[in-house]
């Protein structure tokens, strides 16, 4: 782990993966691109949605695995172990009990597993003449809330159009989460539109740390993602950001600027539980 880091802040890499129809590969270019971030002084690194398969419905059964003792399962946990960081393994089809699910896994500097968020909004959109897209045709919605704890604090996890849902991060904030990371792979209809906008808002009314890891453009791909791994600060200011290219994106996530946007714009503590209901409440 790098030395770099405080008890108040520390680094985060996005691996913003060129993702392609061989397993094998990219799983091996999961591995040395997290050995490159460790190498760089990263503590937490992030892959992209779909990190090991081509993403789309017709893919997922083929790719599929289940959780325990699968390859990918493995492979994570072995990057996260011998570049001794903290690992969100993007997310891969996982099958479990005949169902599919698009699930991330998250792994301690042990290589311990530490959670599994399972995509709990599913990505249903139809905007005619551009794109449209059914995951529910094949895969089932997760159910729970996901985060975890690091020396630096408690990280919330969603994939994908998980962030068009306010909710979770909000939650996941008032559960005191410095920051809410989502792999992801928005599209060239709706990632011009709204990558950035979904993280700046999250961040901005939550006040912490956002973002989202995508994997590269690939224009011979059925589904072509955005790119643009990007990290947003506790102001809503864009304190990272990358281009459509395989790269890995670096920031330091300093735990001060979420206090100093708490003392300066106290929303936090400003909130009106007696005129609306808090949704963090029972999750
Ligand atoms: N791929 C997704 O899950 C979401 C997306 O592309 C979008 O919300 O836009």
């Amino acid at each position: 782990m790098s030395t770099a880091a405080s008890s108040r802040s520390f680094k985060l890499a996005l691996v913003q993966l060129l993702v392609t129809s061989s397993k094998e590969a990219n799983l091996r270019n999961a591995r040395s691109k997290v050995l490159e971030a460790a190498k760089n002084g990263a503590n937490v690194v992030v892959l992209p949605e779909c990190f090991n398969s081509p993403y789309g419905t017709q893919y997922f059964p083929q790719y599929a695995e289940p959780l325990e003792n699968s390859p990918s399962s493995r492979a994570l946990q072995e990057m996260a172990r011998d570049a001794k960081v903290y690992l969100i393994g993007g997310s891969f089809p996982e099958e479990k009990e005949k169902k599919y699910y698009n699930t991330c896994t998250i792994w301690d500097p042990k290589g311990e597993r530490l959670g599994v968020h399972r995509k709990i909004h599913l990505f249903d959109i139809d905007v005619p003449n551009k794109i449209t897209f059914k995951e529910s045709e094949i895969l089932s919605p997760g159910s729970s809330p996901t985060s975890f704890l690091t020396p630096w604090g408690r990280i919330g996890v969603g994939i994908c159009y998980d962030i068009r849902f306010p909710e979770l991060a909000m939650i996941a904030a008032r559960k005191g989460c410095v920051a809410m990371i989502y792999p992801g792979a928005f599209n060239m209809t709706t990632g011009p539109l709204h990558w950035e906008l979904l993280q700046r808002a999250r961040a901005v009314d939550n006040q912490i740390y956002v973002s989202a890891c995508s994997p590269a453009r690939d224009p011979n791909s059925s589904y072509i993602a955005w790119g643009h791994s990007t990290v947003v600060d506790p102001l809503g200011v864009v304190v990272a950001t990358t281009d459509e290219k395989e790269s890995i994106t670096y920031a330091d996530i300093d735990l001060e600027k979420i206090d100093e946007a708490r003392q300066n714009i106290p929303v936090t503590s400003q909130r009106r539980f007696d005129v609306y209901p808090d949704v963090s409440a029972g999750n």
